[in-house]
């Protein structure tokens, strides 16, 4: 079913173009086709950084109350028209529709965060007489956009990961290049449309469509983009690291998320936030619960609770409004997925639940005792499969959650105090959930992980502040 507007152009530099060259977006439910989009050329990409500098002087010009208007506008168009938004991202995507409309109303939520913060880019007074001979010396420093920011994201949130580049550099006064995840571009270009609608100058904004290996080294190599934020796997940020030379860059990477239960906890809220992170959007989630400890005292009653929630996940067509689990972006995935589970397996892992692929579509899946060196165990499933491990104590539990190259965030339940400051101390992640899982995000919160897990924070303040800079002012006072 052809969606309004989206797809069939792409926005240039605020001109929305076509291209004899396509893309088809298909729905991964069942290879559908939904619509298509034009596939950027080089060319096109060397226009859109020549018409992005431009766009950013005009950008930097812009008054605060300009871009707080233009925000505003762009999150009440998204409110208006929330269930265009929500099915395009359910079509095109791996959500749900609810899902979809969950991320639909935190897309709106973090462009009027963007509008607010932008009200705080600001600087602050400098002492310089804190050194001696300054006494005839005072400034101040203040808070100016990078430039031209080229914008890189992924499929499994292509409407609000997309807004928490485009709100951020909205406000912090750059232009901005959005290369959407070429599985989703759909959600991507509606939010352009939102924001020309909204009256954003026309140069500062570019979304382009297409296949990344033709976007990508024009974009990721330019001297004319200042800034690359970067959403995707640990595989393509380290590349594009490697690519981008001597320029801001900010990445949102992978995980493999810990999810630990103390022997004191309460086991029932355990179980049940455990299935809810595991099984969203099918797991292709960056939070998505991917390893438990559980305490060996409690491990088989919480087993037999969180198993309860997992059969209970209702599988099925992403549009209904009773399915609670879609399938995986294409069937290579859902194989891939299929392919590790049976690999842990062999290798004597037990399958207490799921293990069975449909087409794109896998089942939620719990698999115990998978051994350390499986591809389960220490790689980014990024699918509908959790792992079980029995622990003797939180020292193991935290030991073995820090054994992977990435660190984004931790879930612990515990009613000890000592164990949640403990465990707050020691795991080397970005961000603690005490009694929650690791899927938990309020889209104001600084945002990002260590090792794998990426580089810098976002969040709509934090990401403001990478898409800026400080510049000082000192004044040396002269007599008269
Ligand atoms: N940390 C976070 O905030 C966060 C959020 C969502 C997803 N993710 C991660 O993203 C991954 C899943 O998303 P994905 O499959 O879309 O990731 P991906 O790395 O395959 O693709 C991400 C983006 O990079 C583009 N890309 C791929 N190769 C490129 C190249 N050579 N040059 C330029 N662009 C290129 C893709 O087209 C897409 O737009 C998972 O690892 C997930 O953990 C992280
Ligand atoms: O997939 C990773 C997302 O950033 C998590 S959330 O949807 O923003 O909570």
């Amino acid at each position: 079913m052809a969606m309004k507007l989206a797809g069939k152009k792409m926005l240039l530099a605020g001109e929305w173009v076509e291209r004899e060259d396509k893309i088809d977006v298909l729905n991964p439910e069942n290879n559908e086709w939904i619509d298509s989009v034009p596939a950027a050329s080089k060319k096109d990409i060397e226009k859109a950084i020549t018409l992005a500098k431009e766009g950013s002087d005009i950008a930097a010009n812009m008054s605060v109350r300009e871009r707080m208007d233009i925000l505003n506008k762009a999150a009440s168009y998204i409110e208006e028209h929330h269930e265009d938004f929500a099915r395009t991202i359910a079509l095109e995507g791996v959500k749900t529709i609810n899902e979809a409309r969950g991320e639909t109303t935190r897309a709106a939520e973090t462009l009027r965060l963007s509008a607010e913060e932008a009200r705080r880019l600001t600087g602050e007074s400098v002492n310089f007489d804190q050194m001696p001979g300054n006494k005839d010396r005072m400034g101040y420093y203040f808070r100016f956009p990078v430039g031209v920011v080229a914008a890189i994201t992924p499929f499994n949130d292509p409407l609000n990961l997309v807004a928490h580049k485009l709100g951020p550099a909205v406000a912090a006064g750059n232009a901005i290049i959005i290369k959407p995840a070429t599985e989703t571009p759909l959600s991507a270009l509606k939010m352009a449309d939102a924001f020309m609608k909204a009256g954003l100058p026309k140069k500062v904004l570019t979304v382009i469509t297409g296949r990344s290996r033709d976007i990508g080294d024009s974009l990721i190599e330019s001297k004319d983009v200042n800034m690359i934020s970067f959403t995707g796997g640990y595989e393509t940020g380290e590349m594009i690291s490697k690519k981008a030379g001597l320029k801001k860059i900010s990445m949102e990477l992978g995980s493999n998320s810990p999810f630990i239960v103390r022997k004191d906890a309460d086991l029932k809220l355990a179980a049940a936030a455990a299935a809810s992170g595991a099984f969203a959007a099918a797991g292709q989630n960056c939070l998505s619960v991917q390893r438990m400890y559980v305490e060996e005292e409690v491990y088989d009653s919480l087993r037999e609770e969180f198993l309860k929630h997992v059969r209970d996940v209702k599988m099925g067509d992403k549009l209904s409004d009773s399915s609670d689990m879609g399938p995986l972006i294409n069937e290579k995935e859902a194989r891939r997925i299929e392919s590790w589970v049976q690999e842990a397996k062999e290798q004597g892992a037990s399958i207490l639940t799921g293990g069975v692929r449909r087409g794109a579509f896998y089942e939620p899946t719990v698999v115990e005792e998978a051994p350390e060196n499986a591809l389960l165990v220490k790689e980014e499933i990024f699918g509908p499969v959790v792992l079980l491990f029995k622990v003797k104590d939180l020292e193991e539990a935290i030991e073995r959650s820090n054994d992977v190259n990435y660190g984004l965030q931790a879930g612990i339940f515990t009613n000890n105090v000592n164990s949640a400051l403990q465990a707050a101390k020691k795991l080397h992640v970005g961000g603690v959930m005490i009694n929650d899982s690791s899927d938990f995000r309020i889209d104001a919160m600084p945002f990002g992980g260590v090792k794998g897990s990426g580089l810098g924070r976002e969040g709509v303040e934090f990401a403001i502040r990478e898409m800026s800079e400080e510049r000082l002012v000192c004044f040396k006072i002269t007599e008269e």
